[in-house]
């Protein structure tokens, strides 16, 4: 099961700041959908929307049709996930996931008992004294284990290292084979977490300035690696979004596509093309807008 978001002409004023502007959006069911943008740029605030935990200032928030807000229907198809602060916890993990059970109709008991032995977490301690990683692993834990039709994570994953990312990562792709839905993941580790998005979701100042797949977006540019000099006048009239030297090797990101003749002009010069960082394409729509 998967749920279709939808946002028509949504606003979001707190007094007369506008933190969102205007923003019409679909998210297709089944995709994993990733929501980029710089600090302030209004991710906790849309994924609040949609999550049914604010109402718009203006505009409609719907999943699979209908209005989030006070749909008790819709709600519970959804899970949000964000940074909590654990420190007044002090029940233990077992506890906590009882409760998250009895709200959420698809939780799987024994995918989060996996889960939970994949990731190491200690069962008999308070939650409060679990480190700050721990504490993002079981966020993790009970965002999976839910298997809402929606799920979201907003940056829970700040405190893991990065082998239990790794982890997550895994978790998310072996799942999502399996047991399709739509998830939406907001994030500042954008080079590490690319692979796993279908969709890629950029706001920039409460603006929407991108939605598209994966695949359309990488062909927007290209990397290009090979000796300086080479490089260099391969891309002399181009349009850089960011370059790399690394003794007489040269890496450069272009924005643009660049044709089949150019391709094979590059094989011959030993240069190298390769796919666009989303990364790198990020830093200069967001910076061109600014
Ligand atoms: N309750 C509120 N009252 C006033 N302003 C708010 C409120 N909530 C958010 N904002 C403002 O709205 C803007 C967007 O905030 P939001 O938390 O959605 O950004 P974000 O993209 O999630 O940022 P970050 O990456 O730093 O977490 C910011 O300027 C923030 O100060």
């Amino acid at each position: 099961m998967a749920a279709e978001v939808n946002l028509s002409n949504v606003t979001v004023t707190f007094g007369k700041f506008e933190a969102l502007k205007n923003i019409s959006l679909t998210l297709e069911p089944g995709k994993i959908h990733g929501l980029i943008g710089r600090n302030g740029a209004g991710k906790t605030t849309l994924l609040s929307l949609v999550a049914a935990f604010r109402e718009p200032t203006q505009g409609q928030v719907e999943i699979d049709g209908e209005p989030v807000f006070e749909n008790p229907n819709k709600m519970q198809q959804i899970t949000f996930l964000y940074e909590k602060n654990y420190s007044e916890e002090d029940d233990k993990i077992p506890v906590i996931l009882e409760f998250s059970k009895r709200y959420r109709p698809n939780y799987d008991e024994k995918y989060a008992n996996y889960l939970l032995q994949r990731f190491h977490l200690p069962l008999d301690k308070p939650i409060s004294k679990l480190s700050k990683g721990m504490q993002s692993a079981l966020t993790v834990v009970i965002g999976l284990a839910s298997r809402s039709p929606l799920t979201i994570f907003d940056e829970v994953y700040l405190g893991m290292d990065a082998p239990t990312r790794e982890i997550f990562y895994q978790e998310i792709l072996a799942d999502q084979e399996t047991h399709p839905r739509t998830f939406i993941l907001s994030t500042h580790l954008i080079s590490e977490m690319e692979y796993l998005f279908d969709q890629i979701v950029i706001l920039d100042q409460g603006r929407l300035i991108l939605n598209d797949d994966y695949e359309s977006i990488s062909a927007q540019g290209v990397s290009i690696t090979g000796a300086t000099d080479q490089v260099d006048a391969f891309v002399s009239d181009r349009k850089i979004l960011n370059e790399q030297k690394l003794g007489t090797t040269k890496s450069v990101m272009v924005y643009g596509t660049i044709s089949e003749q150019e391709r094979l002009t590059a094989q011959k010069q030993g240069i190298e093309v390769g796919p666009l960082s989303l990364q790198d394409l990020f830093i200069h729509l967001t910076e061109e807008v600014r």
